[in-house]
């Protein structure tokens, strides 16, 4: 298997309004609805470009406040105010419809296709949870992923460290890329049918020189937060994320400037948001949408038209697979969220539970197709 560089180039990226290709999913430009209806949409537009914005400026309080729903949801409604609850959910709705409302339309894009299944694990696979150490994933759940990955090639996408989301998971047929993407292995065992990703012998860390530094910042972020009741640093091995869902609002503007000081001496490193969480890690040109598209290339599916990626993730570093997937025109983003937010998903899920009842559709859908198939 050819391993893609780190840092190749983006290119060819357009907008699925300017190149729309035949059979795919992304449903753009939105549906129209009464023009009452459009007009709430571009005000949740606004509403989630203002939230965003306010995020773009990683490590302040106000881009910690977006990385919570309830707090974006506050902050939005202090700069327009003129669309209720109830129309804002249904117009972002309308831009990215329930993936089990739109079910059918999914599969039927699958026909003549191979599913290719991308799993975020927080807040996709294990509900949110105030301790990171306690976000363990269901019995059920674990049923459900381990009866996809038997139809179909599964990888597990996280910010995780790749051990840690593995000691969760549990299931050795899985392909994990754990830290942002950065540590990448395949099955420990394999059907015959992943063979041949398996004789490539997939494993890819593009951030190896980064672990002394990496380590260093750990040791420092700890000791530096040390003070900050209910702030936790937590080694992903190739990044680290520092935790403020536990640390008392008022507190938040010293983590941000503690983090940050730490920050301004290795500027080899960058700043990120997740949710609740600041992410520490390399600058390199590698995040979950080229962990995708390696894991596509490692299953012989460069450049190919027939496989269609689905990816489901819920936060932030979720969306550069997103892009990728709007960039090749090709394959299923699905954000899981319970509130509007600006994504580049196509669909959406609003919990793991209804995650949960994907999978198990697309398992069932699997399993009738192919008995249709025999009776034919
Ligand atoms: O890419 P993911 O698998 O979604 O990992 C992203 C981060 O997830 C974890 O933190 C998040 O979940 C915690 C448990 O529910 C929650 O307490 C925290 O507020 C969330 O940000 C994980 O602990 C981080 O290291 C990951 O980067």
């Amino acid at each position: 298997m050819a391993k893609p560089s780190v840092g190749v180039s983006e290119v060819g990226v357009s907008s699925q309004a300017a190149c729309p290709c035949p059979g795919t999913l992304f449903p753009y430009p939105p549906p129209r609805g009464a023009a009452a209806g459009i007009v709430v949409a571009a005000a949740v537009r606004r509403k989630c470009l203002q939230v965003e914005l306010g995020a773009a400026c990683w490590g302040g309080v106000e881009s910690m406040r977006a990385s919570s729903p309830t707090h974006a949801k506050a902050a939005a409604a202090l700069a327009a105010g003129v669309v209720d609850d109830n129309g804002e959910r249904a117009a972002w709705m309308v831009r990215h419809p329930s993936a089990l409302g739109k079910f059918e339309q999914i599969v039927a894009a699958s026909a003549g296709k191979r599913i290719v299944m991308f799993l975020d694990y927080d807040g996709t696979l294990s509900p949110i949870v105030d301790d990171p150490d306690a976000a363990f994933m269901s019995e059920t759940m674990r049923m459900a992923v381990r009866s996809v990955a038997k139809h179909f090639p599964t990888a597990i996408v996280s910010g995780r460290c790749r051990d840690k989301v593995f000691g969760f998971v549990k299931l050795a047929e899985l392909y994990y890329a754990g830290s942002h993407g950065m540590d990448i292995k395949g099955p420990a065992k394999t059907s015959s049918r992943h063979a041949k990703a398996k004789a490539k012998g997939v494993l890819f860390q593009p951030a190896s020189e980064f672990l002394p530094m990496i380590e260093e910042v750990h040791e420092r972020l700890v000791e530096t937060t040390r003070c900050i009741p209910g702030a936790k640093v937590e080694n992903n091995k190739f990044c680290v994320s520092v935790h403020f869902r536990r640390v008392d609002e008022k507190m938040w503007g010293e983590l941000s400037e503690a983090v940050k000081g730490v920050l301004r001496e290795y500027p080899k490193l960058r700043l990120t948001q997740g949710r609740m969480v600041f992410e520490v890690r390399p600058t390199i040109k590698w995040d979950k949408g080229k962990a995708l598209e390696f894991l596509l290339e490692s299953l012989g599916f460069a450049d190919c038209t027939n496989v269609l990626p689905v990816y489901i993730g819920d936060d932030r570093t979720d969306e550069d697979a997103f892009k990728v997937l709007r960039r090749r025109g090709q394959g299923v983003g699905i954000l899981v969220s319970k509130h509007p937010k600006e994504t580049s998903a196509s669909y959406s899920l609003q919990e793991p539970a209804e995650v949960m009842e994907f999978l198990l559709r697309l398992v069932e859908w699997k399993r009738l197709s192919r008995a249709r198939l025999r009776l034919q």
